[in-house]
């Protein structure tokens, strides 16, 4: 599946949530769609499953719009924090729903994970608990081996140990039947080992899109004497420092250091990385182009 967005914008009336986003994501692959409160996320994926039309630009599933067209949207399935089901309706009917709609759904799979969540198949979705409405959602989002299946916070209620569950269902789908899986998060740190890549946006705009492994090698954290750190890090790319009882620690983005003297190197979690990359401050230097 080949994903191609090219100057998108979506506009709310005035307010922007997309502004000229170019992107492409291929392959079969988990992907990690990050930013800050308000980047644009859910309306990127909300595009993606044809929920609602762009206000500009070009959107393509396989060089078809999605938009109102089954060909694209059968083969996107969308799981969002709520609204992804009719209140009224019973879990079963809702995995007869989702069975007739994705062509690749897995009945069997299906009831196994109603069994893994412990969920009643008579229940009706307004009932369900929030972890329970969220196990829901997860269920279909594993079970539908939808070509492109994103997740947009689908874990709301979820407890530790039913987050850790879906982590590892959604590997095993993943190994078991792989495609291309984009889930969104503000729970990095949980799920960061899971994403081959990483996508950043900011103020719906792309920030950064790169493989995990490349984030990875692009930064380092050099810790020691003030003044050493100010002597090999002067005129570089730092995204963070701070000092504490006389050690001073930054942190490098996109910088080629061979040298680091006496002083301590180590790496930032993605978590962290993602908190230093998108501060105001900071993200003007970073923005980069695609890999
Ligand atoms: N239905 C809507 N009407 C008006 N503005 C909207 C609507 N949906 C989203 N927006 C605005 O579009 C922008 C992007 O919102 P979006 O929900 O896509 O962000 P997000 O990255 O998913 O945020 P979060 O991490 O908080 O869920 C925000 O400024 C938001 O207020």
């Amino acid at each position: 599946m080949i994903i191609k967005a090219k100057n998108v914008r979506k506009q709310y009336h005035k307010n922007v949530a997309l502004n000229d986003l170019n992107l492409t994501l291929e392959g079969n692959k988990i992907i990690g769609l990050l930013g800050k409160n308000g980047a644009g996320k859910t309306t990127l994926m909300r595009l993606l499953a044809g929920h609602f039309l762009k206000s500009g630009g070009e959107l393509t599933i396989n060089n078809e719009a999605p938009f109102n067209n089954y060909a694209a949207m059968k083969n996107v399935c969308l799981i969002m924090e709520s609204n992804n089901f009719h209140d009224k309706f019973r879990v079963k009917d809702i995995l007869n729903i989702s069975a007739n709609f994705y062509p690749n759904w897995d009945r069997e799979y299906a009831n196994h994970l109603v069994n893994v969540f412990r969920l009643n198949k008579n229940q009706k979705a307004k009932t369900l608990s929030k972890g329970m409405y969220s196990a829901l959602g997860i269920i279909v989002g594993l079970a539908s081996n939808a070509p492109i299946t994103i997740f947009d916070e689908p874990y709301i209620g979820l407890d530790a140990a039913f987050r850790s569950t879906f982590y590892d269902l959604l590997l095993e789908t993943y190994q078991n039947n792989p495609r291309l899986i984009i889930l969104s998060t503000h729970l990095i740190d949980e799920v960061s080992k899971l994403f081959e890549e990483v996508v950043i946006l900011h103020e719906g705009t792309l920030m950064l899109h790169d493989t995990a492994d490349n984030l990875e090698q692009k930064h380092i954290i050099l810790t020691g004497s003030k003044e050493e750190i100010d002597q090999i890090t002067s005129g570089r790319n730092i995204i963070h420092d701070s000092t504490m009882m006389g050690q001073k620690t930054v942190v490098l983005y996109d910088e080629n250091i061979t040298e680091a003297g006496s002083l301590k190197v180590s790496k930032a979690s993605l978590q962290e990385l993602f908190v230093y990359l998108t501060k105001e401050e900071v993200n003007k230097y970073v923005r980069t182009n695609e890999i």
